[in-house]
């Protein structure tokens, strides 16, 4: 498959999120930001980064970049697409996700080696990996802390919507510990930390973070 890897002015992580596309067995296609088509991508990776500066909020400002309309309507048509921290913020922002990311509750930006539990295989990007696999990636960031209300965290809930949760340590004060969650139709994944950084042994920070980039099907979920 082709996959999109859209770069924001502000993006730090695109490179890697490309490299894991191809040791994930598929082809990465760059897309800016200004683009107005998705180049025939299969799929798009939103990476992530400090778009825009993080200025007014992290996230808020790239939804209005002309490649997140293509984004938005194919993701309505059922287009897997993955929001990885700054993706995930954008995701929210654009409202393919609900709820929203805010400030830590430690206020400190945090970067640590993570433990979560895959709670839901069953997203255009997670079904390789065994329901309740526990997984170690890396996750760096300011504003990681998932907050929505109450109706819509039972919702996710009961809906089986939530995809990671973090174990041991909840990191950033996120409601019932939430690392990732998915839309109702399992195409579109946001995720705080970051799986491209775990995909190859050279690194040294271990290949759990593959299963995200071997996980998606041609048209399983359109
Ligand atoms: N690693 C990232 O994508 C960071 C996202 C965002 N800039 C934050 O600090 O929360």
């Amino acid at each position: 498959m082709k996959i999109g890897v859209v770069t924001f002015p502000g993006s730090l992580d695109e490179v890697d999120a490309q490299r894991a596309v191809t040791i994930g067995g598929h082809e990465a296609v760059a897309l800016w930001h200004g683009d107005h088509d998705l180049r025939g991508v299969d799929a798009v990776i939103l990476p992530g980064g400090f778009s825009y500066g993080d200025y007014l909020r992290c996230g808020a400002i790239s939804r209005f970049s002309p490649v997140m309309t293509e984004v938005i309507e194919a993701a309505g048509q059922g287009m897997p697409v993955l929001g990885i921290c700054n993706g995930f913020q954008i995701l929210c922002e654009s409202h393919l996700l609900p709820g929203a990311l805010i400030r830590n509750d430690h206020r400190k930006f945090v970067c640590r080696d993570q433990r979560l539990r895959i709670e839901n295989n069953r997203t255009a990007w997670t079904t390789a990996y065994d329901e309740g696999a526990e997984i170690t990636i890396v996750l760096k960031n300011g504003e990681g802390g998932f907050v929505a209300d109450t109706d819509t965290l039972d919702r996710l809930e009961g809906e089986g919507r939530v995809v990671a949760r973090y174990l041991d340590v909840n990191p950033n004060g996120s409601l019932r510990d939430i690392a990732g969650i998915t839309n109702e139709r399992g195409n579109v994944v946001g995720l705080m930390p970051h799986p491209e950084h775990a995909v190859e042994d050279l690194t040294g920070a271990g290949t759990d973070g593959l299963g995200f980039f071997t996980s998606i099907v041609e048209s399983t979920f359109a």
